[in-house]
């Protein structure tokens, strides 16, 4: 039996000096660590047993660590999963630290987030997505909150909490078929399809891009209410307007994705993801194998 490498020694609590929360959701609460042995700083995920199991979440808990196991570090734009652990009552996910916060924060700073920055980051989560969606995976929550930054500027997509993976072998009938999800995302970026027939596909996230792209070239966000009713009835209605002074490309763009009929969107009829979108005018110009470094922010 040849001794545990560092890289694979179980973890335990005592392994981290746990530092200031960074984040805390309806089921769990992250951490800023530091691993006592390297020195090496992660963000903590950290969730109640009880809790999980009062709310019965245990599904969307396995089904996280299943996703993020899947995604493992091949593609450079999701968060990591590098360990999980347990005590007797929490569970414990080590995960990436995105040192420079989320993407929300650099929107809300209309200054210096310009046409640029949401253009290069659009194409990141674009590559993101397709990535995602290659794997079989639906994020389902897609949102400026959960794109972080990484240590050098590039989009970090986290919060795979939410993720559906379609199972394999029949992709197809898992996307016809009407099935009484409970599921449902972020008011303002979730799309028709999930509030009608609580059906979520590939097409969904590309509903949120659109959404997120919006918000990115303007800042604010297309359906805003004042309650989540109020948000429902405006997407339903498609009842959105672009502000004076819109960038005329991502105009197109947006209203091209933003589209009730699932199939219709742009990118839904892709023979490779997402040619369609990539081929677009808004991203004239951008090498999608070599978006270059990222442009200076905050
Ligand atoms: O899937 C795994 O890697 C293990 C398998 C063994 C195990 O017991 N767990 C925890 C399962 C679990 C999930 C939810 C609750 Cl509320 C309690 C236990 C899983 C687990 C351990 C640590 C962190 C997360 C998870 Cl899902």
């Amino acid at each position: 039996m040849t001794p545990p490498t560092e890289e694979s020694r179980k973890r335990t609590p005592t392994d981290y000096i746990f530092g200031k929360v960074l984040g805390e959701g309806s089921f769990s609460t992250v951490y800023l660590a530091k691993d006592v042995h390297t020195g090496k700083e992660f963000a903590i995920k950290v969730l109640e047993k009880s809790h999980i199991i009062r709310e019965k979440k245990t599904e969307y808990v396995m089904r996280e660590k299943e996703v993020l196991r899947i995604l493992g570090n091949s593609c450079p734009y999701f968060v990591r999963l590098f360990w999980t652990f347990q005590d007797r009552d929490r569970l414990y996910f080590v995960l990436s630290y995105a040192k420079n916060g989320d993407i929300l924060t650099q929107i809300d700073n209309r200054k210096t987030f310009t046409i640029h920055c949401a253009r290069y980051y659009a194409a990141e989560l674009l590559l993101g997505i397709e990535f995602l969606h290659d794997k079989g995976i639906i994020h389902r929550d897609l949102k400026p909150e959960n794109l972080l930054f990484d240590e050098n500027w590039h989009l970090l997509i986290t919060d795979l909490g939410s993720a559906k993976i379609l199972s394999s072998e029949k992709p197809e009938a898992d996307k016809s078929k009407t099935r009484r999800n409970s599921f449902v995302g972020t008011a303002q970026f979730v799309s028709p399809e999930m509030l009608t027939d609580s059906q979520s596909s590939f097409e969904s996230d590309l509903w949120a891009f659109g959404c997120i792209l919006f918000q990115m070239v303007c800042g604010e966000m297309p359906f805003r209410g004042g309650s989540e009713y109020l948000v429902f009835q405006k997407i339903l209605k498609l009842e959105y307007a672009f502000p004076e002074g819109f960038d005329e490309c991502a105009k197109d763009l947006v209203e091209s994705l933003l589209v009730i009929e699932p199939g219709k969107r742009l990118g839904a009829a892709d023979e490779r993801r997402y040619s369609s979108i990539r081929q677009h005018e808004f991203f004239s110009g951008r090498n999608f194998d070599d978006l270059g470094p990222p442009p200076k922010l905050g």
